[in-house]
């Protein structure tokens, strides 16, 4: 599918839908729970439908309900052989192979797009060291065995999911377990929403120093019905949108969440724009703005909107420890340069970092073709920076934006940017 975007404000108020890390994470832990959950969420995805998929084909009965969804566990012993499409879900098979593993489920994992060229291999060699076995390098493959307690020695810098499914999988098993981390962690938020969600489940986890200490023999107790939060990854491009150009408000996030991607508020105001917090709201308003440097290890997933910001501001950024936006969706230091450089923005690409001279772009009258990426982060931040650049343009492969925000073109008009689908 392809969108034409043309120029236009991007004004006024949006409601975030729930944050689908918080989301696959509650869907998780409520499959392993001890009684029913309801899950009060907004919105959906291809992602968040990928791990409702694999955890009825587990089992689990998930359905619909006026507020969200109803996830009823799997009753015990089930022997089939279990085959988990994670689609284009990085978190969905990172999150479910030690879990299924810690079941002792015989499954098969397959994946599509980018998602069997992302790394695993760290995971796997620690999950075959702990008692499961893998037929395959990659996707597809099947894993069976059960996974037993002990030390799990990893790297912290390459996938903080792997770091998140073991710590789902571990309370499972009879003896303790421990996490030791071989190197500084990045994507630290996620990790924290984790331990947020097995708290609120009745899972305890000791922090160490250098990683975790799991007790074995644990159960995850339902707490009956559970509020997702807000999306702060996905309210980026809108608040965004707002720092560049005139004001845009995001509603139904919240400020003491622990998704690392709400640090897109003191990045927006080092680059100068104007937050203003509400009770339930966050404004981001437009203003003069200055380049700046930025660390991309703890948030990923920022950093193809933070372009644009960058793009749009006067001087130099320097967005660097990014070398991990090489592993995603796409390969998106590449393609964000790409998306930039065609819309005539100066960007240098370095191995593990962008350096973006914002301020002086060369427009264009003609229509720009952008390619996609097939990346749901590559095609929002095309779009708003079409909106806000008043660069008429075309996005080839638009359909990407379903993975995390199927809504995203819908909200997008509403709040006065031109998008046609073609
Ligand atoms: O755990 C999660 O929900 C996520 C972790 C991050 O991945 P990495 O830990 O691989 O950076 C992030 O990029 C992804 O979109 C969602
Ligand atoms: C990288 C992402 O998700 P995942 O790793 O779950 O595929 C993302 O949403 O940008």
């Amino acid at each position: 599918m392809n969108i034409k975007i043309s120029v236009g404000q991007l004004h006024g108020k949006v409601n975030m839908i729930s944050s689908k890390s918080d989301v696959h994470r509650l869907l998780v832990a409520s499959a392993l729970a001890d009684g029913p959950t309801e899950i009060l969420m907004n919105g959906s995805s291809a992602d968040i439908e990928a791990t409702i998929s694999c955890l009825k084909e587990l089992g689990c009965r998930i359905e619909k309900t006026e507020g969200g969804l109803r996830v009823t566990p799997a009753p015990p012993f089930q022997a089939s052989v279990a085959v988990l499409d994670c689609g284009e879900s990085g978190s969905t098979l990172r999150f479910l192979l030690p879990v299924a593993g810690a079941l002792g489920r015989n499954a098969l994992f397959e994946g599509h797009g980018r998602l069997p060229q992302r790394p695993i291999g760290v995971l796997k060699g620690q999950m075959e060291q702990h008692g499961c076995r893998f037929n395959a390098e990659h996707l597809p493959l099947e894993i069976s065995g059960h996974l037993t307690g002990g030390v799990y020695e990893l790297p912290g810098n390459i996938s903080s999911q792997f770091i998140t499914g073991l710590l789902f999988a571990l309370p499972l098993l009879e003896k303790d377990s421990e996490i030791r981390l071989t190197t500084a962690v990045e994507s630290a938020g996620y990790i924290q929403m984790t331990l947020h969600t097995l708290s609120r489940f009745g899972i305890e986890v000791e922090t160490r120093e250098q990683g975790y200490a799991i007790k074995g023999g644990q159960k995850y107790h339902s707490p009956g019905v559970i509020q997702a939060a807000g999306d702060w990854s996905n309210a980026a491009f809108w608040l965004t949108a707002g720092a560049v150009g005139s004001e845009v408000t995001c509603c139904g996030l919240q400020m003491d969440s622990p998704q690392g991607d709400k640090a897109i508020l003191p990045i927006l105001e080092r680059f100068g724009a104007t937050i203003t917090i509400g009770e339930d709201s966050v404004t981001a308003k437009g203003g003069k703005l200055k380049g700046c440097k930025i660390d991309a290890s703890q948030i990923p997933d920022l950093v193809p909107i933070l372009s644009v910001a960058a793009a749009m501001a006067e001087g130099d950024t320097h967005i660097v420890n990014a070398g991990r936006l090489r592993i995603k969706e796409s390969d998106r230091l590449r393609a964000i340069a790409d998306c930039l450089g065609r819309l005539g923005v100066q960007v240098e690409e370095l191995e593990d970092a962008l350096v973006i001279h914002g301020g002086s772009r060369e427009a264009s009258y003609r229509e720009i073709h952008i390619d996609s990426y097939q990346d749901h982060r590559i095609v929002m931040s095309a779009a708003v920076a079409g909106a806000v650049m008043g660069q008429p343009l075309m996005i080839e492969g638009a359909e990407a934006v379903g993975k995390s925000y199927p809504g995203f073109f819908a909200e997008f008009i509403r709040l006065g940017g031109g998008a046609d689908v073609l």
